[in-house]
Formats: C-alpha cells, structure tokens, sequence
C-alpha cells in the first residue's frame, strides 16, 4: 500500500471559542492526484490547507502528509495561500533568488522563470507594485520552483485573467504530470475543474460530504428527468426539483430506474450544486467511493 498524499483523521478546528471551522474531517488522498476542493464559503477549505500545510495546528483529530507531520513534511510541500504573501521591498528577481535559496538541491529555476515569463513581468518591478493577478504568478513560480511532492493551492487562480489562467494552469498540469505531484486546489469555478481534477473533496459546514475519485463519484450518481409526482424511492436522492409537469433531481440509485425517466451522468458542476443547495442531502457510504489507496 503506498503512503497517501494527505490523510486526515477525525480532523477539527475551532479558533477560540466559535463554532467549529472544521470538525469530525477523515479523508484519504493518494498520491500523484489532483485534487479539486470545493465548498461554499465558510465552509472550511482554507482551514484544512492550512492545517495541512503546518501553519496551524488541530483542535483534535489529525492530519499526515506525505505520510508525515505536517512540520516534517514541510520541505517537500509547497503551498499558495488565498492571500499570496510574499515580501513586498523584493523585486521579482530577488524573490526568485530567494526561492532558489530556500531550497537548494532541488529548485527548478526553469519552471519558476516559465511562471513568471509568461505574464511578461519585469524582473526588477518590487512586489509591492504588482497587480494581484501579477503576486499570484510570482506565488505559483516560488511554489511551483520548489518542487514539491505535494502542492497546496489556495484559490490560485481566483484573480488571473481567462488567458493567464489557461496559460497557468496548463504549466501547473504539465509540471504535476511530469513528476507525480500531488496538487490540492480550492476553487469556486467548479466548471474548470472538470477537465483538470481527478479527485474531489466537497466541504459543507466544516465537515467533509464527499470525497472520492471525481469519475466514481459521477458514476455513483444519475440526473433524473422524470412527470411530476413521480416516486424516486428506494432511491437516495440528493435534490428533487418540480417545475410545472417535470420532476428533474440528482439522484444515487440503489437498483434499476423506471423506463418513463430520461436518466444522463451529472456533471461535476451539476454534481456539487446538487450537494451545495441541499445542505441535509445524505453522504455517499463511503466503502463506494473511497479511492483505493
Ligand atoms: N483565524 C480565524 N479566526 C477565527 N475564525 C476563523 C479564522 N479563520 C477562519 N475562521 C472561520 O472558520 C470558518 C471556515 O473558514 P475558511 O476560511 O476555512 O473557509 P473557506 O471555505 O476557505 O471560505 P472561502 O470560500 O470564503 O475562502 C469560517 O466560519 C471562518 O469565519
């Protein structure tokens, strides 16, 4: 059995006394996937980046990286943070020296020069008068240059343009493919995540509602178009919706469906807004879905 990438265990944390930020969390994440995170906000996805990247600790529960505590693990991982602190009196260059000394033996000056070349930045412009889109470059390259064995990303493409994000996220695929990185990527923009996820792990109310191969968890579901009234047991149903004569919902099928429905796999974004409207929808069991490690 190989070591997971990211395993959590009865995971949990509360800032002082407030409600819990995250609670009751157990996943396990294999290696060499890229992994989509997504929840409304709130829901606790910078909490578990956080918890995973070694910047704060468990209320309860635990978190392994890379099979390791999350402080031991920390050379090997590179994480973005949602607010993509770097040091503003830098220049670009000196940042870039900075990450190369950081890391030394193993940084990839090449990948970090093609994350800033494309956004065709001056070298000696200092962070401070950087765009937020042009940080983000600069945050991807110095992640991106370490090369981790597991990167976490913090809503890293929240404020790039169309054609950078394109252009970023196909660097970011390309440099995960070539050395079985691990990626774990918050995002909003679900319908970009199909194409370049493979596992998903949908956060509600601090707790974690699905996680699982983004394949099987599409399998596992039908999109269910059927006359009004129509009876979906024994059926699990994750959302049911009426409108005038046509019943259409989101189903998990437990034995065969009637012929009078028209049936089709959800979509992820289909999928997740099925979950994220029906805060009460009934998890997966997870010996379905759990990915096998
Ligand atoms: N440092 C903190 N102190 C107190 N409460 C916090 C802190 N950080 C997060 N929280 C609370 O924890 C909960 C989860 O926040 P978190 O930032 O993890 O959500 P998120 O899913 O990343 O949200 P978003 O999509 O808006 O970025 C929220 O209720 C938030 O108010």
């Amino acid at each position: 059995m190989t070591v997971p990438a990211l395993e959590a265990d009865a995971l949990g944390k509360r800032f002082g006394r407030r409600a819990w930020a995250l609670r009751d969390c157990s996943f396990r994440l294999p290696a060499a996937r890229v992994c989509a995170v997504v929840g409304s906000n709130g829901a606790g996805k910078s909490t578990l980046l956080a918890l995973a990247a070694g910047l704060l600790a468990p209320t309860e529960g635990t978190v392994r990286v890379l099979g390791a505590h999350p402080a031991a693990a920390r050379p090997r991982v590179g994480f973005v943070a949602q607010d993509k602190p770097l040091y503003p009196q830098l220049t670009v260059a000196e940042t870039l020296r900075m990450g190369a000394d950081l890391n030394p033996g193993r940084w990839d000056a090449d990948t970090a020069h093609r994350a800033v070349a494309g956004g065709d930045l001056d070298p000696g412009r200092r962070i401070r008068a950087l765009s937020g889109g042009q940080r983000t470059r600069v945050a991807l390259a110095l992640a991106l240059g370490k090369r981790p064995e597991l990167l976490l990303l913090d809503e890293p493409m929240a404020d790039l343009d169309p054609l950078a994000r394109h252009e970023l996220m196909g660097l970011l695929m390309g440099e995960a493919a070539a050395h079985g990185t691990t990626v774990v990527m918050s995002s909003h923009v679900v319908a970009e995540l199909e194409d370049s996820c493979d596992h998903l792990l949908l956060i509600g109310g601090g707790q974690v509602r699905l996680s699982g191969e983004i394949d099987d968890l599409l399998a596992a579901h039908t999109r269910v178009t059927a006359p009004a009234g129509a009876d979906l047991a024994p059926h699990e149903v994750v959302e049911s919706r009426t409108t005038g004569r046509q019943l259409s919902a989101v189903i998990r099928p437990s034995g065969p469906l009637s012929d009078d429905w028209r049936t089709h796999t959800p979509s992820l974004e289909e999928l997740v807004l099925s979950y994220l409207r029906n805060p009460t929808a009934p998890a997966p069991a997870p010996e379905i879905l759990e990915a096998a490690v």
